[in-house]
């Protein structure tokens, strides 16, 4: 066998086509099967000056291809089988969805020794760091965060229930919101999402995420529902709202998880406090505040309370609509300790969610997971 097709099995390329035929026939004709040499040309044999960023799942680098279109090719680490799953599983989600909002899968490569997936190029970063590297670039105004709020919701509607099968992203944090040339939210990074089958409302699986972001209910539960990303969205707009991080060891401890403070502080009135000077300057304190509440009700700690990502998205958009009043001026602890602090910060009574979809007991499976630490 040549090393090519060894490459292509190994990298799970047989899987794929046989997955790909299973959900839609016509799902893989939009994905180009790129040759190695063709991406190695596109990167300059990978050079480090290409890298564009790094994730748990490998290293993303700038290519530019023969017909001149730039695009951003992701290629995985060492190759084990889990992450030959993960890459499979994001080839599959991403070749279902057409939305504006969603990064595009333009191709893949699966005959080099680690696979490799190709998307559109989107350049200006991610919300993470406009929000957090404000040294680098002004903030962007209210108006801007509102419409890229919009946007990721708009695009976390159209996956739960528009896509041809609903799709979980399981992963919605500012750093998997990439900003395009016109600071149009990209939502990205597939690798852990979940295709919910149209007659299960609910499945129990390992429990993946990022602290900070993570849905207090599926983590002591392992059941993951399409609210389980609304309480993450929620958390991205507390982090919009108050320009601080999701979770912070040199914030106080009762400071720390942002999600919790911001909620005690809607409680106490002090909401102002910790909504970014800026927005608060621009104007249109009413809008915050109704943004502030909708937020809350994101991060409702049972998630039959909190609302859908439909209707998140439509409050957003009506909000977006509304004739504004102002005028728009031109360090890592151990992960048991840190998963202990998230049991305390949110006393779900164990309780109430004694059983999972399996039968076992719900603790059981939330002892395997796979968590991710805020960058
Ligand atoms: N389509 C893209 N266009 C431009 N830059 C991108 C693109 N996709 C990813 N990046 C850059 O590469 C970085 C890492 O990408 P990504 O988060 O998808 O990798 P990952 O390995 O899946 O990470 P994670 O640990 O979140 O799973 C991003 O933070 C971003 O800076």
């Amino acid at each position: 066998m040549k090393l090519r097709e060894k490459f292509f099995e190994q990298n799970g390329g047989l899987l794929l086509q046989q997955q790909l035929s299973s959900y839609d026939e016509g799902g893989f004709e939009f994905i180009k099967i790129f040759r190695a040499e063709e991406l190695e040309l596109a990167t300059n044999n990978y050079d480090a000056d290409c890298i564009l960023g790094r994730g748990g799942q490998g290293t993303v680098y700038k290519g530019i291809l023969p017909n001149h279109r730039v695009v951003a090719i992701k290629k995985s680490r060492i190759v084990d089988e889990c992450q030959i799953e993960q890459f499979i599983n994001e080839v599959i989600i991403l070749s279902q969805i057409n939305h504006r909002n969603v990064v595009k899968l333009l191709g893949c490569c699966l005959e080099t020794e680690v696979p490799l997936l190709v998307y559109e190029y989107i350049s200006n970063g991610t919300v993470f760091d406009h929000i957090h590297k404000k040294h680098e670039a002004p903030l962007l105004s209210w108006e801007d965060w509102l419409r890229i709020a919009t946007e990721t919701a708009d695009a976390l509607a159209y996956l739960h229930s528009a896509a041809s099968i609903p799709v979980i992203h399981r992963d919605i944090k500012s750093a998997n919101i990439l900003l395009d040339d016109n600071y149009a939210a990209k939502v990205s990074d597939f690798g852990v999402s979940r295709l919910l089958p149209m007659d299960q409302t609910q499945i129990t699986t390992l429990v993946q995420g990022t602290l900070g972001y993570l849905d207090p209910e599926y983590f002591h539960t392992s059941k993951l529902t399409e609210k389980s990303d609304v309480y993450s969205f929620g958390v991205v707009l507390v982090e919009i709202l108050t320009c601080q991080k999701p979770l912070c060891f040199e914030r106080t401890e009762e400071q720390r998880n942002l999600a919790t403070y911001f909620i005690s502080s809607m409680k106490e009135n002090r909401i102002f406090e910790l909504i970014e000077n800026q927005f608060v300057n621009e104007g249109n304190t009413e809008q915050l505040l109704t943004i502030a509440e909708l937020a809350k009700r994101c991060l409702s700690v049972r998630g039959e309370e909190r609302p859908t990502m439909k209707e998140v998205s439509e409050e957003l958009e009506g909000l977006r609509r509304e004739r504004h009043p102002w005028v728009q001026p031109t360090h890592q602890e151990e992960s048991e300790h840190l998963l202990s602090n998230f049991s305390d910060l949110y006393p779900i009574s164990l309780s109430d969610y004694p059983y999972n979809a399996s039968g076992q007991h719900s603790m059981e499976s939330s002892m395997t997971m796979s968590m991710k630490f805020p960058r």
